[in-house]
């Protein structure tokens, strides 16, 4: 069955287009985006949801996403998904980082020759027949001092832009190395000195807890007077009410936003004040950047529905379409060695060990320790899956410690997963052989050649002659076919193991009296 995606916001025609191309059926209702009744009505029928700004996916509509695997924002911020409740229920969330970027820089640039020659206000009042040439005199770019806050994607486009401006430009961002600094041109500094020498202020940080108001009350008056504000990253970064004030009062010259605390904007603390520019959220409204952004996420997110390819997800790491076929056989490996852990481990997890040798060390190793923890997970709670895994661990406060190496065995790519808890430490190691299939080959230390079945037993005795043939007989009786049989020992005479697959589940009776067979310690049905 083709998968299916339903846009909920305006988003260009091209990403139906191309959903179509790829054999993806996919509904347009860009009404969606604003109506969370009707969407949470329909969500249930997708396997994709692609968005822009105006739809917000709340824990609510989460809930109702039943068959939802993939979230895509047609745009770089994230910020109207709940990621974390995205995460808990295995959602992708992906973005399109870049399609924007160069757009939303020009935007900030026009806002900023917007305040410095007053052109929305002068074009208003030449339209209105008033020709008042001496009411708006303006600044001059040239030589002034740019200060950015926030010099990423985005920023750095608008330094680049700023410095063909002949304009000196300054950047405040913890982030940014002062190798780029000086690759750029951009002069690193702190906010306090950025916040005293910048001439024009522009932002271009995400809103999180430590960029939410940024430019506060006490921050806009350490601004140099005359200072020119723009916002074209998101409402909440500089404090509306102040910054009123300080238009206000004089100090701040000129502020041009283009986000706002609360949108859609149809109030605004800043309206109506003559040296305030406002555009409503239009930093990424080009062609360019629309038909760009639609493209990408409409590629990004057929190739997750299809072929299980990730890029640009935001709570999981990325996989190309090439890797994503190398990397199956052993996300199922992984997800079975984690399976098979955890359906032995009854008590609380502390720590799980996770070793990566050989070949497989090359490879995005993060996704397998996902599908590994997931696997481990899932025996306790069922909707746990690779995106999820994680976060539940981290919620349950299990540690997850992770290691590559060179291969230093016999096989060409082992995976071992030691699993501890506060009496008992165990492990099981597999790999995948050429045929794609993943085996377990070593189980606490003893080597064992077995793969997975839908139904096994796992049976630890000691090894004493007679007991195969007991067991065997034992399941003979009882009507269980045997499929395959595995066996492995530390030593003659020492604890064996038997991995057995068989045809169909095994009656409860049945476990009971291979268990109280003669040396046999303990017995468990697995299902893979
Ligand atoms: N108005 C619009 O339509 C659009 C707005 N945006 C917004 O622009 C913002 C920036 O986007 P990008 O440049 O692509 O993101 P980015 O992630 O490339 O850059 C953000 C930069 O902010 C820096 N940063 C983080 N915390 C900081 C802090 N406490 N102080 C100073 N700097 C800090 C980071 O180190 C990074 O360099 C995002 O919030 C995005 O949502 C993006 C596209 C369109
Ligand atoms: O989709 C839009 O118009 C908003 C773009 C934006 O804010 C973003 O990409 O972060």
């Amino acid at each position: 069955m083709a998968p299916r995606v339903l846009i909920s916001d305006k988003l260009s025609d091209a990403a139906v287009q191309i959903f179509k191309d790829r054999g993806v059926e996919v509904d347009f209702r860009p009404d969606l985006g604003k109506d969370k009744d009707k969407l949470a009505e329909v969500i249930g029928d997708y396997d994709g949801l692609a968005i822009r700004s105006a739809t917000k996916v709340t824990p609510k509509i989460l809930e109702k996403a039943s068959r939802l695997k993939v979230i895509g924002r047609a745009g770089i911020g994230v910020d109207n998904v709940d990621i974390p409740a995205a995460t808990a229920r295995g959602v992708i969330v992906m973005n399109t980082p870049f399609g924007n970027s160069i757009t939303t820089a020009e935007h900030a640039i026009a806002m900023m020759f917007a305040l410095a020659r007053q052109i929305p206000q002068a074009d208003a009042s030449t339209q209105a027949g008033k020709w008042e040439k001496n009411r708006f005199m303006g600044v001059e770019l040239t030589a002034k001092t740019l200060g950015i806050i926030g010099c990423g994607n985005i920023g750095s486009i608008v330094a680049e832009r700023g410095i063909g401006l002949k304009m000196k430009v300054i950047a405040f961002d913890p982030f940014l190395s002062p190798e780029r600094a000086l690759a750029l041109g951009v002069e690193k500094v702190e906010l306090d000195e950025l916040l005293a020498r910048a001439d024009v202020i522009t932002l271009h940080t995400p809103l999180t807890e430590k960029t939410k108001n940024v430019l506060s009350a006490e921050n806009i008056a350490r601004a140099k007077p005359g200072v020119r504000i723009i916002n074209c990253a998101r409402g909440g970064l500089v404090d509306e009410v102040a910054l009123r004030a300080a238009l206000d009062s004089g100090h701040v010259a000129g502020a041009a936003f283009d986000v706002f605390s609360v949108e859609p904007a149809e109030t605004n603390v800043l309206f109506g004040h003559p040296n305030v520019v406002c555009t409503p959220h239009l930093g990424a409204a080009t062609t360019e950047a629309q038909e760009n952004v639609a493209l990408q996420v409409a590629e990004q997110m057929s190739d997750y529905l299809l072929a299980g390819a990730i890029s640009n997800a935001v709570n999981f790491p990325s996989i190309t379409a090439e890797e994503a076929p190398r990397l199956k056989p052993f996300i199922a490996l992984a997800e079975k060695l984690g399976s098979f852990a955890g359906q032995l481990t009854d008590t609380d997890i502390k720590t799980v060990r996770i070793t990566y040798e050989g070949a497989v060390a090359e490879q995005k190793v993060k996704a397998l320790t996902s599908a590994a923890i997931a696997g481990l997970l899932r025996p306790v709670l069922a909707d746990v899956n690779v995106v999820s895994a994680p976060s539940v661990a981290k919620e349950r406060g299990i540690v997850i410690e992770e290691t590559t190496r060179d291969a230093v065995g016999d096989y060409d790519s082992l995976v071992t997963l030691s699993v501890v808890a506060d009496d008992f430490e165990r492990h099981v190691a597999g790999t995948v052989f050429a045929d794609g299939q993943p085996r377990i080959v070593d189980i606490k230390g003893i080597k064992v050649d077995a793969g997975f079945a839908p139904n096994m037993l796992y049976v630890t005795n000691e090894d004493k002659p007679g007991f195969i043939g007991r067991f065997a007989s034992l399941l003979g009786d009882a009507g269980v076919n045997i499929a395959t049989f595995a066996l492995g020992r530390d030593h003659p005479g020492g604890d064996a193991i038997a991995l057995v697959e068989v045809d169909g589940p095994v009656p409860a009776d049945v476990l009971g009296k291979v268990s109280a067979l003669p040396h046999v310690r303990q017995v468990k049905q697995l299902r893979f």
